[in-house]
């Protein structure tokens, strides 16, 4: 389905990068189709058609007619430019994927030409291992042999969940932002480990590897992560010391917090835009 498809990207971010690499790793759409685009640093285009065979060129060169699927990756803030710099050159059939946070469907159907197809789409970095936890919720007017299309593409990058378009800014919180948080508990587990006498390389090893079990024992285990974690629990050892600390740190409400704090800032980039819009 995906080995004829042409692929550009407007954007040339450490976002896009990752779904690059997730995508040319992946070998369903082959490498020379393609295309990563930005507005002016080509030093950057050079670095990724180095580095994973893709065609790179100045978004003002992109030939819209032979691409099947733009993807958008620029910030939110230039999304205005961007939707009036395409709105054009875009075909009924094109599909328009975006992976910018709280940029919402309406948003772009209402810039764009009446009736285009569009789906909003929350990846992560870890596209770049072909391990995104991805959503996406496609628009009113796109058509569902184009939402498999678009299905197809994301599994190349790691597991896809179409979710209600309600729901993006709670997925965002959670996923889209998710590795940061898991890398910023590493930064701590790694110095703790520094400070008590460890290698920080060999700490940054035992530490991943205690994430990545953590992980696959949730995935692949029926037990809760409240029962794995008490099977770790043992009366008065360790593991009790360890979460008392956390408790006491305020480490489960920071949790909930960033989660929260992460979604409600999708929310309100979305608000702020709809109300450029409507002053
Ligand atoms: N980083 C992450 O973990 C995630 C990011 N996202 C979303 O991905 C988007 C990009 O993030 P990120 O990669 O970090 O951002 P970056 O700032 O790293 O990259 C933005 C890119 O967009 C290019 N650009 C800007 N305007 C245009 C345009 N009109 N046409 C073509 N290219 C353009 C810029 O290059 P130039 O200035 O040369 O044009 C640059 O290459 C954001 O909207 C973010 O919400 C979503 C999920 C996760
Ligand atoms: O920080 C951001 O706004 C983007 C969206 C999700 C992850 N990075």
């Amino acid at each position: 389905m995906l080995k004829n498809k042409t692929v550009a990207f407007l954007g040339a971010g450490s976002m896009a990068e990752a779904m690059i690499s997730g995508m040319v790793q992946a070998e369903k759409v082959p490498a020379n189709q393609i295309i990563v685009t930005n507005r002016s640093n080509a030093e950057r285009l050079n670095e990724l058609e180095t580095k994973y065979g893709i065609k790179g060129m100045k978004r003002e060169d992109l030939v819209f007619e032979d691409v099947d699927v733009f993807i958008l990756a620029m910030k939110p803030k230039d999304i205005d430019v961007a939707l009036h710099s395409i709105k054009t050159h875009l075909q009924p059939h094109q599909l328009l994927l975006s992976v910018l946070a709280g940029i919402s469907t309406s948003y772009m159907e209402d810039h764009l030409a009446q009736g285009q197809q569009v789906i909003r789409v929350m990846p992560n970095t870890s596209s770049m291992m072909g391990e995104s936890a991805t959503a996406m919720s496609p628009g009113q007017y796109t058509a569902m042999d184009n939402v498999m299309i678009a299905k197809d593409l994301l599994t190349c990058i790691g597991e896809v969940y179409t979710i209600d378009e309600e729901k993006m800014d709670i997925f965002t919180g959670i996923a889209g932002s998710g590795p940061a948080y898991f890398y910023y508990l590493m930064e701590h587990i790694e110095r703790a480990g520094a400070e008590e006498g460890l290698d920080p390389e060999m700490a940054r090893q035992i530490g991943a590897q205690t994430i990545l079990g953590a992980a696959k024992m949730i995935m692949e285990q029926d037990e809760t992560p409240a029962q794995l974690r008490e099977n770790v629990t043992s009366p008065n050892g360790t593991t009790a010391a360890g979460l008392d600390a956390l408790a006491k740190f305020g480490g489960g409400e920071a949790i909930t917090q960033a989660v929260k704090g992460a979604s409600k800032r999708s929310k309100e980039i979305s608000s702020q835009l709809q109300k450029v819009v409507n002053a």
